[in-house]
């Protein structure tokens, strides 16, 4: 059997993984348990089980902030592990395709390619390809046309905006805005309205149940958290339009970005986005009506997609199949064994 290829892509909160042998993509949580500072105790979604319940002496964290790895080793860990319990035979040998940001600096670049290079087990070669291109092959767009695509990518600490045209990046923005600062605000609004402190899975589940960027429907949802005044647990019935308020100011950062990027665009790519609309991916965009706000906001039509954590991932599993698009990856690295 010829050697395995992996696509790869590690996102702030999920870590995504396409395995061509068993042509199947891998999907958990990016976060890791130690336990007495040293042993790696769960990884994935067992370790996010874990999250904010663990004991002392267990560490649960994401090694990742801010869509780059905040801590190497840890990120060496969880992806053999995650590996290892997921792909079946041998990994040694095989080949990388990893995605980064274009926004980010040298050295961060270099940190998702050493995680995988300097990685136990050995890999033959580490491609790396920009998440934009992957994830405009992953919507199906015919990204070596001369044609231009504007990709929005809300994950959970980052939004990626770019124009893609001829296979490359024209022109891109990444800001420091995405799921988890949604969650957040969700979190403040209910510790100034209602003096109710809840933690960071409540504030999501809250978000996926009730966040509406546009035209929202009535609704409401339950959330148990802690009383800051006498600090015993409550329920609370909490109101849409409380979640609306509380994240409508991050929307509006991001629709400032877009437009930014469109102001900046060249006009005859312009021309192809007005005609296609623009794409919004991530799993941010599962928000209810980000498609209206988008379209209010910008005149232009946005396409959202099914399954949109994994655009990227099914991009690289596309990058891997086709030889033709294979001349998208570049850095190419090929490991020196003495
Ligand atoms: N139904 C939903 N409504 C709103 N947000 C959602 C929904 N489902 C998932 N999300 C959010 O999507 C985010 C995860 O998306 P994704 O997997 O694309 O991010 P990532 O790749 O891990 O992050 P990044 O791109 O910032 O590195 C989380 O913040 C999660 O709360």
């Amino acid at each position: 059997m010829t050697n395995n290829v992996f696509g790869v892509d590690l996102g702030t909160c999920n870590i995504k993984i396409y395995d061509r042998h068993a042509d199947q993509i891998y999907k958990e949580k990016n976060i890791i348990a130690i336990a007495n500072k040293k042993d790696v105790f769960a990884i994935g979604d067992e370790a996010f089980e874990m999250y904010e319940k663990a004991p002392a002496n267990i560490n649960v964290f994401f090694p990742m902030n801010n869509g780059v790895i905040s801590n190497i080793n840890a990120m060496q860990q969880l992806l053999s592990k995650f590996l290892s319990s997921h792909s079946k035979g041998s990994l040694k040998g095989s080949e990388f395709i990893m995605t980064f940001s274009n926004d980010i600096t040298e050295v961060e670049k270099k940190a998702f390619h050493d995680v995988v290079l300097n990685s136990n087990f050995k890999p033959k070669q580490v491609d790396m390809v920009e998440k934009a291109v992957a994830d405009a092959v992953g919507l199906g767009v015919d990204v070596k046309s001369a044609k231009g695509v504007m990709i929005i990518n809300i994950g959970a600490d980052t939004t990626e905006i770019a124009i893609i045209s001829l296979g490359g990046i024209v022109i891109s923005r990444l800001i420091h805005v995405g799921g988890n600062q949604l969650d957040e605000d969700i979190q403040n609004v209910l510790k100034r309205e209602y003096n109710f402190y809840i933690g960071d899975k409540t504030a999501e589940n809250l978000k996926k149940q009730l966040a509406c960027a546009t035209d929202c429907e009535e609704a409401s949802a339950k959330a148990y958290g802690i009383d800051v005044v006498t600090g015993l647990p409550v329920e609370v019935e909490v109101p849409g339009t409380l979640i609306f308020e509380a994240i409508s100011d991050h929307l509006h950062t991001i629709i400032d970005s877009v437009k930014i990027i469109l102001e900046r665009t060249p006009p005859e790519l312009a021309a192809d986005i007005v005609a296609n609309g623009v794409y919004v991916t991530g799993g941010s965009s599962r928000i209810r009506n980000l498609d209206k706000f988008i379209r209010k906001e910008t005149n232009l039509k946005a396409n959202i997609v099914e399954e949109p954590e994994e655009s990227v991932v099914r991009g690289l599993a596309n990058i891997i199949a086709d030889d033709s698009l294979r001349s998208l990856n570049f850095v190419r690295q090929t490991r020196v064994y003495h």
